[in-house]
């Protein structure tokens, strides 16, 4: 059979995968923008490098990252704000790339959150043995904007709770390409990443990206 018969096709569409009132999981959902994505993520942190930031409480984080968009999600001793300028550079952070606008507002879509427009997206970094540890994403201004996650490189252990600290988080594997939106009841719920296995990925190397797209401001 000639290889042109296969592209006529329909791409088989999964369903969005449950994960709690207002949650999905859309695996594979960001697979065919991979390259893209990465090249993205390679352009934005040559002008915003990746660093790790420090804790209200002192720490450094162990996850390194970067933003883009109008305004970037930033820690330090004083606490966590959104902002307008990157403190590393004293620049504007690079603006968001219209693949990453496109990608975040489809997803959304997909898991049933109409008209998502991103104003901010947090590069996360990974390497074996980085964690997140359990935490709420809280610090935007419009709660009925959700939150769209994307998994590039490594997989990762996504620990996805409730709204209370005190609720055990269940565990997904999350892989290249797959996406999680959470929004509506799960909104607030307490989320983080188990510490990164050793590993390889063909494209991304000994790594994973993960970007958040946020409607923060
Ligand atoms: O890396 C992930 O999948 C989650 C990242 C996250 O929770 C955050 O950036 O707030
Ligand atoms: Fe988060």
């Amino acid at each position: 059979m000639h290889p042109d018969l296969f592209d006529a096709l329909p791409v088989p569409q999964l369903q969005p995968f449950r994960l709690d009132d207002g949650a999905v999981l859309l695996r594979g959902f960001a697979g065919s923008d991979d390259r893209v994505l990465l090249e993205e993520v390679e352009k934005i942190i040559a002008v915003a490098p990746l660093r790790h930031m420090i804790t209200p409480g002192g720490f450094r984080m162990s996850v390194a990252m970067s933003n883009c968009g109008q305004a970037g999600w930033v820690s330090d001793p004083g606490g966590y704000r959104y902002d307008a300028i990157d403190p590393e550079t004293g620049k504007p952070w690079p603006t968001l790339p219209a693949v990453f606008m496109e990608l975040a507002n489809r997803a959304a879509r997909s898991a049933g959150y109409e008209n998502f427009i991103p104003d901010v997206c947090l590069v996360n970094c990974y390497v074996p043995g980085t964690r997140l540890s359990l935490h709420q994403d809280k610090d935007e201004r419009d709660p009925s904007a959700p939150i769209v996650s994307v998994s590039l490189g490594l997989p990762a252990v996504f620990l996805f709770g409730g709204s209370q600290r005190s609720i055990r988080p269940m565990r997904y594997t999350l892989l290249h390409g797959d996406i999680v939106v959470w929004g509506g009841p799960a909104r607030y719920h307490f989320h983080g990443i188990a510490p990164l296995a050793e590993g390889h990925h063909a494209i991304a190397g000994r790594k994973r990206i993960n970007l958040t797209f946020r409607k923060a401001l």
